[in-house]
Order: structure tokens, then sequence, then C-alpha cells
């Protein structure tokens, strides 16, 4: 009797796919207003962006982008730009792109720091895995649990009357309900006014939070929590630079402690756990140094009992929406998101607009990160680019 083969064994495997080029590019947007932070006052964003560009035919793209310049942290737009040009693109080139946790590790191995960088291009990575999957970038992480994710709004003018006026659009327009207030830069008895007359102006219409930025001393701190709990403020974020000063504060004052900037990656992670150091983490995929750490940290969290907030570095839609991806697989998210970054732009960079309505972000649903650039707007704000004008006859 012969043998018959129902699918007929192919006489070459097909060609393996690999990584032909990584390219970035540095995206320069204004603000709509002026974004006051005790580091920084920003008037625009700069998007480090990043394309991996595989030879199937599939191109991810990837976000890295931090707040004012060096004022945040040691990464910048320019330095992103370099470590990736200089030092990730070499270790890239070559290899297979449909193993990202892998190359991730590759890359790793040869670049001790650089935790935004790594965001951006393991981004990039997963945008592309997912488009050549057919699948969103939440289904590689495990699978969304929420399409639709909270969106807290930052009120930073450093004008109390235009915050609260902000607020009241925000509220009508039904996009945001929840307010993230910068503080930090003023005396603390300023800051504490400033806060009580916004969340007086507001009653139980929006809930107020503060983030300090580092910005105070301990002593500052304990003075501030108190009677910002007075004001009827719930959450108070990253109030002193030390994990060791957020462990002394919490649970001393009627008012959530989050941390932020003392959260870099899993092991920062997991000495606050350890020391019951904060009642909630802001966590960051591009502080964390990716999708894949920021889901460790979390984990870290949801193990100590601490609750979760989806953070943002003011990323714009790219970086937004990976986040979105990532937050949307999260068991817990007790605290929301503030996921508002693309919003803070005047600029446009998608073909089609991400979807904020009713308090909420929608999570795309289409391969990778669901997302396409509109290449035209993209090419305009580029750094270094020719700007295309175009002439209209009179
Ligand atoms: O949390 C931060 O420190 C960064 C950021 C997030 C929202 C915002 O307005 O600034
Ligand atoms: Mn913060």
């Amino acid at each position: 009797m012969n043998a018959t083969f129902a699918h007929p064994i192919p006489t070459s495997a097909p060609a393996r796919a690999v990584i032909e080029r990584v390219e970035t590019a540095l995206i320069d947007l204004p603000t709509i207003r002026p974004h006051k932070l005790s580091v920084a006052t920003m008037n625009g964003q700069t998007l480090m962006l990043v394309r991996v560009l595989c030879s199937d035919g599939v191109v991810g793209i990837g976000e890295g982008t931090t707040i004012g310049g060096l004022a945040y942290g040691g990464e910048s737009p320019e330095s992103m730009k370099l470590a990736v040009d200089t030092y990730f693109a070499p270790l890239m080139v070559g290899q297979d792109p449909t193993a990202v946790r892998a190359l991730m590790l590759r890359i790793g191995k040869m670049v001790k720091d650089n935790r935004f960088a790594k965001s951006a291009v393991e981004t990039a990575l997963l945008d592309a895995q997912g488009k050549r999957l057919g699948q969103p970038v939440s289904e590689l992480l495990g699978g969304r649990l929420r399409s639709r994710l909270p969106v807290a709004w930052t009120l930073a003018s450093g004008d109390t009357a235009k915050d609260i006026a902000e607020a009241e659009k925000m509220l009508e327009l039904r996009r945001h309900r929840i307010f993230k207030l910068k503080i930090g830069a003023r005396t603390p008895a300023a800051d504490v006014a400033h806060v009580a007359t916004i969340k007086r102006a507001l009653g139980d219409r929006g809930a107020v939070r503060v983030d300090v930025n580092m910005a105070w001393s301990e002593t500052e701190a304990a003075y501030g929590m108190a009677a910002l709990a007075d004001a009827g403020c719930e959450l108070v974020e990253q109030p002193v630079a030390t994990a060791a000063g957020l462990a002394r504060l919490v649970r001393r004052f009627p008012v959530a402690l989050m941390a932020d900037e003392s959260l870099q990656g899993p092991e920062s992670a997991f000495e606050i756990a350890k020391n019951a150091g904060a009642d909630v983490f802001a966590i960051k995929i591009e502080q964390s140094g990716g999708l894949f750490q920021a889901q460790r940290v979390a984990a870290i969290a949801d193990a100590a009992g601490i609750g979760l907030y989806g953070g943002t570095m003011l990323e714009g839609a790219v970086g937004t929406i990976a986040s979105a991806q990532l937050f949307s697989t999260f068991v817990n998210l007790q605290w929301g998101t503030e996921l508002f970054g693309p919003l803070l732009l005047t600029e446009e960079i998608l073909a089609t607009p991400l979807t904020y309505a009713d308090f909420e972000l929608a999570v795309p649903a289409g391969p990778g990160l669901g997302i396409a650039l509109d290449e035209d707007r993209v090419d305009f704000f580029t750094r270094g680019r020719p700007r295309k004008t175009t002439s209209v006859a009179v």
C-alpha cells in the first residue's frame, strides 16, 4: 500500500524572518499649554520613534519619551536615539524578530541601563510580532481583561482658576473625572491652598490627587499629607525623593501614598514591597524597562497587596497605546490610568485618532498596537527634516 500524505512536506522551509533595519527619529510637537511640574515646565514634547523593519515586510513601531529633557531622569530623547542607533541596532540586525523575549535578553546583556530606550525597542518588536500574527499586543502578553481604561487628567497650568476651568471643561466633555494636580514648585502651604480650592470647586464630581515629583523634604511631606487629606485629596504621588522616605510616610495619614520615580523596574519594586513602602505603584513601561518588566512590577504589587495605577511619561500615541495594551491585561488596576499624553499635544500623528469617551480610553483591537501613523505628519514634525510646504496659488 502506498503511503499518502494529507499535507505535502515542503521541499524548502519558509525563509526565517530577520531584522533588516532599525530606524529612529525625533518628533517635536507643541503642547496645548505650558505643563508645569516641580521639575520642569514643558512647552512641547519630543517623541523618539523607533521603526524595526523586518525581512517579511512587517514594520514595528515603538516610542521612547521623557519629561523635560534630562529633568526627570537619566535618559533624554536624544540619548535614547543615540543608544538605539549606536548600540541596540547592531545587536538587532540579522536577528529573529519573532523571538521578542530572547532578543530583549540579548540586548539586556550588552546594555546595562537605558530602560526607556529598551521600552521603545521592545514596543516595536511586540508591535511587529502582533502584526505578523494578526493579534493585538495585549494577546501576546496573556490576553486583555478589559477593552476600556479610565483616564485621569493632569491640571498643571500653574494657575488655580485656569485649572478649575480646565477641570470643568473635562467634566462637561465627559473625558476625565479624576484630576492629578502637579504641585511642589511653591510652598507647601500655597500648594495645599491651591488643592483645597480646586477640590471645593469640584466637590464629588471629580476626584483630586496630587503629584509632588519628589519636591518635599520629609518634614514638609508630613505637614502636606495631613493637610491634603483634610482637603479631600485622595492620593499623594512621590512627595519625597527616596524609597526610605516613602516608607516612613506611608499609612501615617488618611491619604494613599503612591510611588513613581522610586520605581525603576522589578528590583526596586521588590525593595519597596518588601518594606511595605507604598500603597500604590504608578506602573510605567519606560520606567520599568519595557512591557515585560512592567508586567513583573505589577506582579510584585499584586503579591504584596499594593494597588496599581497605569502611569505615563506623557508619551505620544505610540507609547500611550503600548501602555494601554499592557494595562488592559492587568488583573488589578484599582486606581485607573493617566494615559492622556496624546491629548496634551496640539498635533495628531495617527491616521485614525484614539477614542477617548465617557472618561475612558478605548484600547485598540487591531493587530500589534492597533494604530497607524500618519506618515506625512510624522515626517513634517521630524527634527532635521526639511519641512514640505504647500504653496497656494492666489
Ligand atoms: O507622573 C509623572 O511624574 C509624570 C507625568 C504623568 C502625568 C503628568 O502630568 O506628568
Ligand atoms: Mn509622577
